[in-house]
């Protein structure tokens, strides 16, 4: 069996060389020809499947991405060729709701807000949406949900719709981009859902870049509107608008989900499904690679209290304004939104940690928070 993977799947080599021939290429150079006796193929969100990339090939038999996104997959040409969609649907939920715990935090720093007094609008409460209503509700934020597809499908939550969404304070969005029909998510916050923010509200976009009309945003930044807005995804990439990056809040390179599990569990579920389809027994796990984290425990500041110390710990593992500063210093060099990517240092997530909390009184919050206890 011919399995082909793109170089940015972390433990590839590792998990696949024993189910058969495994090859390594690069999104920069893959084409038709190159993977033309593929009966595998493992990508990540970097290389676009469709036709122009498989019509050569007769035996393949798999396609599956290392990603929760799948829009870079022609869903249409891959059922006509009973393919499927195979993707990593979760596999770096904790990181995004991570990376927006980071980014409400420094925001707060900023801002002199308490987060306990603001309300979250979380937009998609699939595997990211839950798992950062489960960390806000571990800190006390109130929040409330948006999902029209969860709702209709009998989901037993709560849930709001988008005129509830719009009156929060922070809204952030987690949706998959849909385009078209009745759950679109193409341009979901349009000229006017932009133009009825407020400046005192906080809008953030780790999901798909094409979710925020981004020229929209730009016209009102450029007509004096001073609105706070976290981007990690955007129109275009890798060629974004680089005219949008002075007045974001928080920029980021499309790196939310780039954990060192979020990205490696992302791998493992695909060896769990090639196993599962080509009738091998799946025998590896993440847990015998990932590397132990230096250092893997925090000690909590105990003269440190409430937000100040959650805050303290969260951006002791993940500060987002280190990110934004590469980001925004360097975006304007050439490929650079690539090259940030592909040299990201990628972080731990906060169960690889161990914290001590001593007596401090807000330790139920930390592990709640998903810190280890041990
Ligand atoms: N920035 C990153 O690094 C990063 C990492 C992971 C995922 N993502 C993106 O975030 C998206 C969400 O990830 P996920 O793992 O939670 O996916 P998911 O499929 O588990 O959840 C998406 C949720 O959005 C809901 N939804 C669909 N249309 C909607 C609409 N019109 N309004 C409100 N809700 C709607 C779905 O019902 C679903 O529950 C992914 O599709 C991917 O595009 C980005
Ligand atoms: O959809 C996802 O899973 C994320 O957007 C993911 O981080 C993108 O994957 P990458 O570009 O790193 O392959």
């Amino acid at each position: 069996m011919k399995i082909y993977y793109e170089d940015s799947l972390p433990y590839a080599a590792e998990f696949f060389s024993e189910l058969g021939d495994s090859r390594v290429f690069s999104h920069k150079d893959v084409n038709a020809k190159l993977v033309a006796d593929a009966d595998v193929l493992l990508v990540r969100s970097t290389t676009k499947v469709n036709a122009q990339l498989l019509d050569l090939n007769q035996n393949i038999a798999y396609v599956g991405t290392a990603t929760a996104g799948t829009n870079h997959l022609d869903e249409e040409y891959l059922r006509s060729r009973e393919l499927g969609i195979h993707s990593a649907a979760g596999c770096n939920a904790v990181a995004v709701a991570e990376y927006v715990l980071s980014a409400l935090f420094v925001m707060a720093l900023e801002h002199d807000w308490q987060l306990v007094d603001k309300t979250v609008g979380i937009v998609g409460a699939g595997h990211v949406g839950t798992r950062l209503s489960a960390k806000l509700t571990a800190l006390g934020i109130r929040h409330l949900l948006c999902d029209p597809p969860l709702a209709d499908a009998g989901d037993p939550r709560d849930f709001v719709d988008m005129s509830q969404i719009m009156q929060c304070d922070i809204i952030t969005l987690h949706v998959p981009l849909i385009k078209g029909g009745r759950y679109n998510t193409g341009h979901m916050f349009d000229a006017k859902r932009l133009d009825a923010l407020k400046e005192t509200q906080l809008l953030i976009n780790a999901c798909r870049g094409e979710v925020i009309d981004n020229k929209a945003l730009l016209a009102c930044f450029e007509a004096g509107r001073a609105l706070n807005v976290v981007l990690d995804v955007w129109e275009n990439e890798p060629d974004i608008d680089q005219a949008l990056v002075p007045y974001i809040a928080l920029a980021t390179a499309h790196i939310a989900g780039h954990t060192v599990e979020g990205k490696a569990r992302g791998t493992e579920m695909l060896y769990q499904q090639v196993c599962g389809q080509f009738g091998f027994t799946a025998t590896k796990k993440l847990s015998d690679y990932l590397p132990v984290p230096q250092p893997d425990r925090l000690y909590v500041d105990e003269t440190l209290r409430g937000q100040a110390l959650l805050s303290a710990l969260v951006l002791s593992v993940y500060d987002i304004r280190n990110d934004s500063k590469q980001f925004k210093e360097s975006i304007h060099l050439p490929d650079q939104f690539r090259y940030i990517r592909k040299n990201y240092s990628i972080r731990r997530e906060f169960a690889a940690l161990s914290v001590n909390t001593g007596n401090n009184p807000g330790s139920e919050a930390i592990y709640a928070l998903g810190f280890n206890r041990k």
